[in-house]
C-alpha cells in the first residue's frame, strides 16, 4: 500500500471563494450561463472538458478547470450570491468564484491519483519511473497492474499542495517522517483518511503521553485538517483481484462520510460508517497483536480449538480496552461487529494458513491466494508470529528475512499497548496482549503463552 492522495471528489465538495480575472481567467473554461445553475449542473456543463474543478460566478456562469487559486483566496462573504437553482448554496461574487471539487459518473478514471513514493532503487532503474512506465509497483504490490491514471511522485510538498485529500497507507513508523515533510505544504480545505493500522509509539526526544496515541491525531496535529479512517479485513492483493471485501469508515461528520463512502466503495469495496474514529482506529491496531498470538499457537501445534479461544479472547480483550480507554467518547459494542473488529481478527489470523496450504498445493487453493506467498501482505502478524516460535530467531532477524527488512506492527503495538496498561495498572486484566508483548521482547517463554490464559478474567 502506499500513500495517495487524489483530485477527485465523488460529488461536489465547496473547496473555496477565489479570486478572478476577465483578462486571466483562474478556471480557463467557460462551459456556458444558466438561469438556473446549480454546482451539479455546472459539473455536468463542464463535462466536456473533463476538469477536476468548476467555478461559478455571478450566480449564473460556469467555469471548468483543472487547477485553481491562480490569483489567491478570497475573502468568503464576497462569494455572496446564491446558486439560482439551489440558494442553500452560493455561485461565487461578482469577481470571484466559488470553486467545487468533484466528478460525475464515467469521468473518475480520467483524474489523477497521485501516489507518494518512498524512492528506492530495484536494480538500477527507480520505483518511481517503473510505477509510472509499467504501472506496476513491482516490489510492494508484484503482479498487479496499476491504473494508468496513477501518477508516482517522490516531492512531498509538491504533492501536499496539489491534493483535495490525503490517504495515508503506510507502516506507522514513517508516518512522522512523512508528515513532516507535508507539514505546511497543504491546501486549505484539504482533508485526510487514514488507513494506518496502529498506534504513535513517539519519538525519542518526546516523552510519551499516557495511553496510546492515535495515529490520527498526529496527522491532525501536524496538518491541522480533519482525518476520517477506513479499515476492515482487507488484504491488498485481494483488493486488487477485485475480490468482495468490506470496510469500516469512521467519520464523525456525516456529509464527509458520505462523500467519502462515495469516492472509495465499488461493486466489491463494500464500506459501512460509524461515527466513531477512535474505536474504527484501535480495533485496526490491536487485531495484530491478536493474530501474533495466534501465529504462536500455530507453531505450537495447538488446535483449532486453542486457536479459537485465542482469537476469542483476543476480541474480548479488545473490547475491554477500548471500553476502557474510549468508554467515555461514545464507543459500543458494535464497533467490534465491523469489519475493522471481527473481520480484521478472522481475516489476520487464518490468512496466511490458507496461503502455506495454496503454496503446498502448487497454488491451487481456493482463493487463488498464491501472490500472498510472493508479497509481504496477507497475515504477517500471524506469520511471523509463529516463524518466531519454530525457528526461535530473533524479530528483527525475521523481520529482515521475511519482510524485506519492514518492520512488523504487532510486537511495536503490543509494547505500546502494554506500556499503557502498565501506566494504569491494568496488566492483569489483559493476559493476552501482555503475553503478546513479553514473548515478543524475549521476556517469556513462547511456550508459557497458554499458562498465560488459564486464569483469563473472562473465565472467573
Ligand atoms: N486499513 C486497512 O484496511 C488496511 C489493510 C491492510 C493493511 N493496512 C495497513 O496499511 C499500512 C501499510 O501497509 P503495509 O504494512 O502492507 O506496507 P506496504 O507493504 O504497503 O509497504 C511499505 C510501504 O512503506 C514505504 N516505505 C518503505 N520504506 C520507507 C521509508 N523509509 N520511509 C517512508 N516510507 C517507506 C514503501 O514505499 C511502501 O509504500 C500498515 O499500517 C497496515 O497495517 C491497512
Ligand atoms: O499482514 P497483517 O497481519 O498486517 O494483516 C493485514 C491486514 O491488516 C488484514 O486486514
Amino acid at each position: 500500500c502506499m500513500k495517495v492522495a487524489i483530485d477527485a471528489f465523488a460529488s461536489a465538495r465547496y473547496i473555496g471563494c477565489y479570486d478572478d480575472r476577465s483578462d486571466d481567467r483562474d478556471l480557463p473554461n467557460r462551459a456556458g450561463n444558466a438561469a438556473d445553475m446549480t454546482v451539479e449542473r455546472c459539473f455536468q456543463m463542464c463535462k466536456l472538458f473533463k476538469s477536476g474543478y468548476i467555478g461559478l460566478q455571478r450566480g449564473t456562469e460556469c467555469w471548468c478547470g483543472d487547477s485553481y487559486g491562480f490569483h489567491g483566496r478570497a475573502p468568503e462573504d464576497l462569494c455572496y450570491i446564491p446558486c439560482p437553482g439551489e440558494r442553500k448554496k452560493y455561485c461565487g461574487g461578482k469577481s470571484q468564484n466559488s470553486v467545487y471539487s468533484g466528478y460525475y459518473e464515467g469521468q473518475p478514471k480520467n483524474q489523477k491519483v497521485r501516489i507518494w513514493v518512498h524512492e528506492e532503487l530495484i536494480g538500477e532503474e527507480k520505483l518511481s519511473d517503473i510505477i509510472n512506465t509499467r504501472h506496476e509497483n513491482v516490489k510492494y504490490l508484484a503482479g498487479t497492474r496499476l491504473p494508468e491514471n496513477a501518477i508516482a511522485v517522490t516531492d512531498l510538498a509538491e504533492l501536499g499542495s496539489w491534493a483535495d485529500i490525503l490517504i495515508f497507507v503506510l507502516p506507522q513508523q514513517f508516518l512522522p517522517r512523512v508528515l513532516a515533510g507535508l507539514k505546511g505544504h497543504t491546501r486549505p480545505g484539504a482533508c485526510a483518511v487514514s488507513l494506518i493500522k496502529g498506534v504513535f509509539a513517539g519519538q525519542e526526544e518526546e516523552p510519551m503521553p499516557r495511553g496510546l496515541s492515535l495515529l490520527t491525531d498526529l496527522i491532525r496535529s501536524n496538518l491541522g485538517m480533519e482525518c476520517a479512517v477506513l479499515m476492515g479485513a482487507n488484504l491488498a492483493p485481494e483488493i486488487a483481484k477485485e475480490v468482495y471485501c468490506e470496510a469500516t469508515l469512521g467519520c464523525r461528520d456525516p456529509i464527509r462520510a458520505a462523500e467519502l463512502k462515495r469516492l472509495f466503495q465499488t461493486p466489491y469495496f463494500r464500506i459501512s460508517i460509524i461515527e466513531n474514529e477512535f474505536s474504527v482506529e484501535i480495533c485496526g491496531a490491536l487485531k495484530s497483536i491478536v493474530a501474533t498470538g495466534a501465529g504462536f499457537c500455530d507453531a505450537l501445534g495447538f488446535g483449532d480449538n486453542t486457536k479459537a479461544a485465542v482469537i476469542r479472547l483476543g476480541f474480548m480483550e479488545i473490547l475491554r480496552y477500548v471500553q476502557r480507554f474510549y468508554g467515555s467518547a461514545g464507543v459500543t459494542k458494535r464497533t467490534l461487529m465491523q469489519s475493522c473488529g471481527m473481520g480484521d481478527i478472522i481475516s489476520s489470523c487464518y490468512n496466511t494458513k490458507d496461503v502455506k496450504w495454496a503454496a503446498t498445493h502448487d497454488g491451487s487453493g481456493p482463493l487463488g491466494m498464491h501472490d500472498l506467498v510472493t508479497t509481504c501482505y496477507g497475515g504477517r502478524n500471524r506469520k511471523l508470529g509463529e516463524a518466531m516460535v519454530l525457528t526461535g530467531k530473533p524479530l528483527r532477524q525475521l523481520e529482515k528475512e521475511m519482510l524485506d527488512g519492514q518492520r512488523l506492527q504487532g510486537p511495536l503495538i503490543a509494547a505500546e499497548v502494554h506500556r499503557a496498561l502498565q501506566e494504569e495498572g491494568q496488566l492483569q486484566r489483559f493476559p493476552l496482549m501482555v503475553a503478546v508483548h513479553l514473548i515478543c521482547s524475549g521476556q517469556m517463554k513462547p511456550q508459557d503463552f497458554i499458562e498465560q490464559l488459564r486464569e483469563h478474567p473472562e473465565h472467573m
